[in-house]
């Protein structure tokens, strides 16, 4: 399955009707820059999946993906909810004006600071981890007089078919009340005798960039098991995200609304067995709505051929812009922005310039002759390319900027060298 990317008659590369060099030209690179269309039409094709059932719904953004004032913006434009996981994401969901009622919180350890933060904002729902949280948050609430809107987040002993560092439904997993020793069971029945808390329901999330269906409805005949067992009637089930999106010609995503038709199935069967109106389902999809949405560009610099070996063509990122090669050995594909279109003729290793041999974006690409100051675009880099960057080297983090109908706006600026000694001081000892 050819990963989908836009061009012009000349075979350019285009991103948001604007091409690719151009926008590394007004702009400079590394460049992050998001078709802002791609974002809208990925929340809608959750929103029109939920549509065709006689459910209440939530499509909430999970913020880590990419969390920027902007994109909170698109989202609320969109009707999506927000979940967070931190008090820095619960600042920019506010700069951005975003409805707190709309706002759900997951963490496993969250601070008092931000759980009195999210209290005083009237953030919607706080998806309790632990006992430690459930106890401290039902003090916190009843001191400002607050009845809290919860859920229980449960590990649901669901193994995905993921990366190891990013599956977190197992049952040994640092996230949410273990079902076997009776936390659940214990956390329900604490959650319902606390006067400041309203127990909503129960949230699980398995992992990340799944291709199968099989995990999730595992995990939500899980859900449904929980609450029957525990003769709990839940008003919601948050399946959480996780639904694996396109990076390479080789990934084959599934539609949304095969994921969300068989949540749908399986919980609406679960409530009729039950006895309980059908509980609104909210999902928290992150990589899925930025993910293929987002595009790198770098500069071409220099290039080693190491005879017989390899040839290594370097650009001006990497590991700072994206960890999630060096991390999670994760494919990408890339493409020479002025000749997107033009067949493969040499295989380099494109590395990036920060002092680590694991700096590498992609091992062996298959592409066109590569010359020093041509744009190379990375795809599919959307989801937790920007949200992991990092300082390393001193190298500022780049701009990000969205592009929609032929035109363009950067919405988190480029750091300086200035920026980067802001926070120094001199050492007075
Ligand atoms: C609780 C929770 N919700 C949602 C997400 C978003 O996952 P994804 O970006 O894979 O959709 C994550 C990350 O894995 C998560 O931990
Ligand atoms: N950061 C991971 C996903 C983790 C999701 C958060 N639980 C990635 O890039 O794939």
């Amino acid at each position: 399955m050819t990963i989908p990317f836009t061009t012009n008659d000349a075979g350019a590369l285009t991103i948001g009707g604007v091409p690719a060099t151009d926008l590394a030209q007004q702009y400079g690179t590394p460049l992050y820059v998001y078709d802002v269309e791609r974002i809208r039409g990925a929340i809608r094709a959750y929103r029109t999946a939920f549509d065709q059932h006689n459910v209440d719904y939530a499509v909430s953004y999970a913020a880590k993906a990419f969390a920027s004032v902007a994109m909170f913006q698109v989202a609320a434009e969109e009707q999506a909810h927000l979940d967070v996981v931190s008090g820095g994401e619960i600042a920019t969901a506010q700069k951005a004006g975003f409805n707190m009622a709309n706002v759900s919180f997951n963490g496993n350890n969250k601070s008092d600071d931000e759980l009195n933060y999210a209290l005083e904002v009237g953030l919607g729902t706080i998806i309790v981890d632990n006992d430690f949280e459930l106890v401290r948050l039902a003090k916190l609430a009843a001191a400002k007089g607050i009845k809290q809107k919860i859920l229980l987040r449960i590990a649901p002993a669901v193994s995905a078919h993921t990366h190891e560092y990013i599956m977190t439904g197992q049952a040994d997993s640092k996230f949410g009340f273990d079902v076997a020793s009776g936390q659940v069971a214990d956390a329900i029945k604490k959650a319902e005798a606390e006067t400041s808390l309203d127990l909503l329901g129960l949230h699980a999330h398995i992992g990340s960039q799944i291709f199968e269906i099989e995990g999730f409805v595992a995990e939500a005949e899980k859900l449904v098991e929980l609450a029957a067992a525990n003769h709990f009637t839940p008003r919601v089930f948050d399946v959480g995200g996780g639904f694996g999106i396109q990076y390479t010609d080789d990934d084959k995503p599934l539609a949304s609304n095969k994921f969300i038709d068989a949540l749908v199935a399986v919980i609406e069967k679960g409530a009729h067995a039950n006895g309980w109106d059908t509980p609104a389902i909210w999902i928290e999809p992150g990589r899925s709505i930025v993910g293929a949405a987002g595009t790198t560009l770098y500069t071409a610099g220099s290039s080693k051929t190491i005879p017989g070996v390899r040839t290594y063509q370097t650009v001006d990122g990497g590991m700072g812009d994206n960890i999630r090669p060096a991390l999670y050995q994760a494919d990408y594909q890339a493409v020479v922005a002025d000749q997107a279109t033009a067949p493969a003729t040499t295989t380099v290793t494109l590395a990036g310039k920060y002092c680590e041999s694991g700096d590498i974006l992609i091992k062996d690409a298959k592409l066109p002759a590569i010359k020093p100051g041509d744009i190379i675009a990375l795809l599919s880099t959307g989801a937790y390319g920007y949200s992991m960057a990092s300082l390393y080297n001193r190298n500022p983090r780049p701009a990000v900027v969205f592009a929609e109908n032929g035109k363009s706006q950067e919405v988190i600026r480029r750091e300086t060298w200035e920026d980067l000694t802001d926070h120094d001081l001199d050492y007075q000892g």
